[in-house]
């Protein structure tokens, strides 16, 4: 189990599901920063493969935190919310017994999100890898200046955009940054990239939704500093002349699914798509 620890009633639930799961016949262990808080033995992160499940208790965030804790080995995940916005948790408190009976028993299918991955390009090597299940960001480290950065998809040069900076995102990812940006909602099951630019200094940038076996490479052409980023919560600093290949991962995220339909139906309740200014009467 994961936890975000900043909220004592996740928490709270944490210990009580465990208790619960314990009383039927389940092994339970938590992440390291659980259990500072509880009295539950700790998993390191090499052993997430180990579980059968794991249960994130928290918001989209936490749920993250999972995600790139049981990116290597694809470990289910249920995300349990106890968020503010919660989009891609699949279940409440109060649906959590019946949930785990559910998995318990077999009845629960998995659905496989696509991930990204991004290799970071110091003259002709590779210096690092980050993974993302929502989006790659490459964008100006400093708050003052705009950058210029270069953008190649499958070796084509595309353009170069005045910009904050350039995401690029799954479809999971889709209702996240890329949506503040003006970027499009994609279903999570399409498979495809969503290359967006942060606030781009021109009037004909527009999104673009490439092929999921595209091969995006990014590159600051401008002075100043830049930061790649995944998920928003790991990053990297880079230096001149670095480039960034984003390609779709081999590595899936596996989301326990709770409800039919849950995207349409998120859509409508967190996103509001399903309010409207007139009513019902048209
Ligand atoms: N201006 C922005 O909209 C902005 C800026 C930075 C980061 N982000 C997003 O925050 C994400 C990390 O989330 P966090 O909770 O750790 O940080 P956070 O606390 O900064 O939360 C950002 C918000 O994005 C929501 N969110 C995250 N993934 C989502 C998804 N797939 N669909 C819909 N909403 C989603 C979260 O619920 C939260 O309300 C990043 O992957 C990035 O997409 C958004
Ligand atoms: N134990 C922890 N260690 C480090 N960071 C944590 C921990 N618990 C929570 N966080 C971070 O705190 C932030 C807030 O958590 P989370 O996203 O789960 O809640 P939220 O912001 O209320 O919900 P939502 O993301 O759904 O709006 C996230 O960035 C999350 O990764």
């Amino acid at each position: 189990m994961v936890t975000n620890t900043y909220r004592p009633d996740a928490i709270e639930a944490a210990v009580g599901v465990a208790k619960w799961l314990r009383a039927r016949g389940n092994d339970v262990w938590v992440d390291s920063d659980t259990a500072r808080h509880v009295e539950l033995p700790v998993v390191r992160n090499s052993e997430f493969g180990e579980a059968d499940l794991v249960v994130a208790f928290g918001g989209d965030g936490t749920l993250i935190r999972a995600v790139h804790l049981c990116a290597d080995f694809g470990t289910p995940i249920l995300g349990v919310y106890f968020g503010r916005f919660g989009f891609v948790t699949q279940c409440t408190h109060e649906y959590l017994e019946s949930c785990l009976t559910d998995f318990l028993e077999g009845r629960c299918s998995i659905e496989s999100r696509m991930m990204l991955d991004a290799e970071l390009m110091r003259a002709g090597q590779t210096v690092a890898h980050l993974s993302a299940l929502n989006e790659t960001v490459l964008q100006r480290a400093v708050v003052a200046r705009m950058m210029t950065f270069q953008v190649t998809v499958d070796g084509h040069v595309l353009t170069s955009y005045p910009a904050d900076g350039i995401i690029v995102a799954t479809p999971t990812g889709s209702t996240a940054y890329n949506l503040s940006a003006g970027g499009p909602i994609l279903d999570p099951k399409v498979h495809a990239l969503v290359l967006t630019a942060i606030a781009p200094h021109t009037l004909n940038s527009r999104t673009l939704v490439l092929a999921a076996e595209s091969e995006i490479v990014l590159k600051v052409q401008s002075h100043g500093d830049a930061v790649l980023s995944a998920d928003g919560q790991t990053r990297l600093h880079l230096l001149s002349g670095d480039e960034v290949r984003v390609r779709k991962s081999t590595r899936m995220t596996n989301l326990v699914s709770v409800q039919k339909d849950d995207f349409l139906i998120k859509l409508g309740q967190r996103l509001l798509w399903s309010y409207s200014p007139v009513g019902d009467s048209l």
